[in-house]
């Protein structure tokens, strides 16, 4: 096991740190735990001038902007909310240039939306932004565009999806998720002592899941995504084939983690990596419509990775376009797939359950025949 964590954890070249809020934020003075982010910068220099590549996912500018603006516990109003982060931001960002520059690294902010990730242009420019920036060794810190971004019903999201947004985006060996916990327990540790942390988790299923609680339910003053989302967040990536290791970054430091026998929790990315199509359309947040497939189909889509094809389908839930990116859902409403359609709502009606020697019949010589082309289908 110990060589396997080796492995995997020493010849990672690229590498994402997510860094919450609950270890960047001081929740009884306020303001940013500068002391976390000196050590933290010292550790990524090492990692950086050994050749690896380092992207830096920060939270914590709400609950800098918090304390530095007066607020005990996060505002209820949006544009409040939007106005700590738009304060903290700066704070968070001179820490980090002050500690970077002390181990001779300049720093570079880039405030991001589910959109930057969905737009081919901006994906592009992105990654070429990144790029020049790993050849110069420049650290990139990433954040969510707070100010901005209107996200759902209370405007600002968690950065756990982001960071495994940027980690699939980046193609990264590694994703590493720092919170103020050793890793992942078998129950909440703040409120069972007796929860066991689990090392190594093998493959996230449903009830690795079950241990993290319900959505949202275990943010803080501070913090919003709780450890449902970083497990979510996770498995995401290690679909995709990247690996993941979730630790305490009041305890462990990057290269403690890269080289050492660090105490968190490892999770192994598939084998299969994805490749750069499909990341993409894992990225694409919000679909356009969804379809309802039976449990046959669910299970070829799972097992054999098939197209989707009419037969399986049994409703349209929310209209489409051809060339609209959709979901595709279980009857019992379980996320999945994703990919983009051949056909259009109303088409995909003509057809459902339709077996696909009779799809062109109805819909025309030229029709595709599938709803979504396995190329196109990413299964959760
Ligand atoms: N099974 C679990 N293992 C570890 N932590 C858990 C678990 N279930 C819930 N938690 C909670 O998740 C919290 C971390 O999530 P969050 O509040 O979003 O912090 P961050 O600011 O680091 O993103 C922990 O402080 C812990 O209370
Ligand atoms: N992007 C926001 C915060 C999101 C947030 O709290 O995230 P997390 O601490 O990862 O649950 C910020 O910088 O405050």
């Amino acid at each position: 096991m110990s060589e396997l964590r080796r492995n995997i954890l020493g010849e990672a070249k690229r590498i994402v740190i997510k860094i919450g809020s609950r270890i960047l934020v001081d929740s009884v003075r306020g303001g940013v735990r500068t002391s976390f982010i000196q050590k933290f910068a010292h550790s990524v220099a090492k990692l950086v001038e050994d050749g690896k590549e380092v992207i830096v996912v920060t939270s914590g500018a709400v609950g800098t902007g918090m304390a530095i603006l007066g607020y005990d516990e996060k505002p209820k109003v949006l544009a409040e909310k939007q106005a700590c982060a738009a304060v903290g931001q700066i704070d968070l960002m001179y820490v980090y240039r002050e500690m970077f520059l002390g181990n001779g690294f300049a720093v570079g902010q880039i405030l991001l939306s589910a959109d930057d990730f969905r737009d081919r242009v901006r994906y592009k420019n992105l990654q070429n932004t990144l790029k020049t920036m790993i050849s110069k060794k420049i650290i990139p810190l990433i954040n969510e565009n707070d100010s901005l971004v209107v996200k759902e019903l209370n405007g600002i999201g968690d950065n756990d999806k982001l960071s495994s947004d940027v980690a699939l985006f980046f193609d990264a060996d590694l994703l590493v998720v720092f919170t103020d916990e050793d890793g992942l327990f078998d129950d909440n540790p703040k409120k069972n002592p007796k929860a066991r942390l689990l090392r190594f988790v093998p493959e996230i299923t449903p009830d690795i899941i079950a241990l993290t609680g319900k959505p949202g339910e275990n943010g803080s003053a501070v913090s919003t995504g709780g450890m449902r989302s970083k497990v979510e967040s996770i498995r995401a990536v290690v679909k995709s084939g990247c690996n993941a290791f979730l630790a305490n970054g009041m305890k462990v430091l990057p290269h403690e983690i890269i080289y050492g026998d660090a105490v968190g929790t490892l999770f192994i990315g598939s084998h299969k990596k994805l490749g750069s199509r499909k990341r993409w359309l894992s990225f694409v947040s919000t679909p356009s419509g969804s379809v309802v497939v039976d449990d046959g189909c669910a299970e070829a889509l799972r097992k054999k990775h098939s197209s989707l094809l009419p037969v399986g389908v049994v409703a349209v839930q929310k209209q489409f376009k051809a060339g609209d990116l959709i979901e595709v859902l279980s009857q019992q409403g379980e996320r999945l797939a994703r990919g983009i359609a051949q056909l259009d709502s109303a088409n995909v009606q003509l057809v459902l359950q339709k077996k696909t020697a009779l799809v062109r019949s109805i819909l025309g010589e030229d029709s595709p025949e599938e709803v979504i082309h396995k190329n196109d289908l990413v299964v959760f």
